[in-house]
């Protein structure tokens, strides 16, 4: 039985890093552990232009601790208004690393998302051209349709269609939560990957009302049943390159998520790594976990791997781990902590 495992440093394809006082809060503990993070810009307002990823880069850098080495992959936000020009311009100085799909109202501050496709043709053939992926929020916004299919009719809807027009556009599907998400995405050719996050390996839809409900296991999309998170540790743990560990660790105050209509997201950032490391290990599959924490990102972003190694061991960490984060004088951050206990650590990094 294998107690302890040695990887190269893993990254984090899809992190919430937010401003103020909650990215000072946040961005020392995803620093601590990760090589890189593909930072999002669903900020209040976005990050829509180079000028505002320029500005948040330099306050992501001033909140990181001085001597780390790690480096915020920055993104920018994708409205009907989005210059082409900026992505030319961002992809050739090598700033811009991605660009983010919100559908409009689908998710925490996706309102100046896209709501009419047509309209940014013209930036994706420029992301197209430089070869700078698309982020996408992989759900429909129809009312009509039920909260558990929106993933899935997001496929039909507005991902295959896109492929057709956009072929050799590079897509990474974020957040998949479904068995559709994971075989389009399986079945699909190299410019098409996924990222999938710690909560959506280990908590389906029952374990948000497990005795009650539970505000600090509700993200979008939502979890959903069994069969569907199976199929996401099937697909995690397949050694397929085109999934990867993006955490969607994404901090709100407490007062935001314990009230009458509480904020979407969940807070994974001390704990994502030593959770899916159990869950790698669940499934008899450690030894593909270094593929899909810390190779297959930057294979499929079309970067080096990170130079150094951290090493797990199967022993429950110090419980300080869950200790909620101080974001201040407006409140804290509780902790991802599923009704599971965790048996592994990150002992050195
Ligand atoms: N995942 C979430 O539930 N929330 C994210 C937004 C997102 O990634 O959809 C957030 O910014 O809080
Ligand atoms: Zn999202
Ligand atoms: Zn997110």
């Amino acid at each position: 039985m294998t107690t302890e495992i040695d990887i190269i440093r893993p990254d984090d394809w899809h992190l919430h890093l937010r401003d103020g006082a909650m990215l000072k809060a946040v961005a020392p503990v995803s620093a601590a552990l990760y090589g890189r993070a593909i930072v999002m810009p669903n900020l209040v307002p976005p990050v829509r232009t180079l000028e505002d990823l320029r500005a948040y880069r330099s306050r992501v850098q001033a909140a990181l601790p001085g001597d780390t080495r790690f480096r915020p992959l920055m993104t920018l936000y994708l409205t009907e208004t989005t210059d082409p020009a900026a992505i030319t311009e961002g992809a050739a100085s090598g700033e811009l690393t991605a660009v983010k799909l919100y559908p409009a109202g689908a998710t925490t501050n996706s309102d100046a998302g896209v709501k009419d496709f047509s309209r940014v043709h013209e930036v994706l053939e420029a992301m197209q051209k430089a070869g700078v992926p698309l982020l996408v929020h992989g759900e429909v916004t129809d009312p009509a349709i039920d909260i558990f299919d929106r993933e899935a009719v997001f496929i039909e809807r507005v991902l295959a269609p896109l492929r057709k027009d956009f072929p050799a556009l590079r897509i990474v599907m974020e957040h998949i939560t479904t068995e559709e998400g994971a075989s389009f995405v399986g079945e699909g050719d190299e410019n098409l990957a996924a990222t999938i996050t710690p909560q959506h390996l280990i908590i389906n839809r029952t374990d948000i009302f497990k005795g009650g409900i539970r505000p600090h296991l509700y993200c979008l999309p939502i979890a959903k049943r069994e069969n569907h998170r199976q199929a996401l540790r099937k697909a995690a743990t397949s050694g397929s390159p085109k999934f990867f560990l993006g955490t969607d660790s994404a901090p709100h105050l407490v007062s935001l998520k314990e009230c009458a209509c509480g904020c979407a997201g969940i807070f994974n950032a001390p704990v994502a790594i030593p959770y899916v490391a159990q869950v790698f290990d669940e499934e008899g599959a450690l030894d593909k976990l270094e593929g899909f924490v810390s190779r297959n990102g930057p294979a499929f972003y079309r970067l080096p791997v990170n130079e150094d190694r951290i090493r797990l061991r199967r022993e429950a960490p110090d419980p300080a781990i869950f200790r909620s984060v101080d974001a201040g004088e407006d409140g804290s951050v509780v902790v991802f902590r599923p009704d599971r206990p965790l048996e592994w650590s990150v002992v050195s990094d």
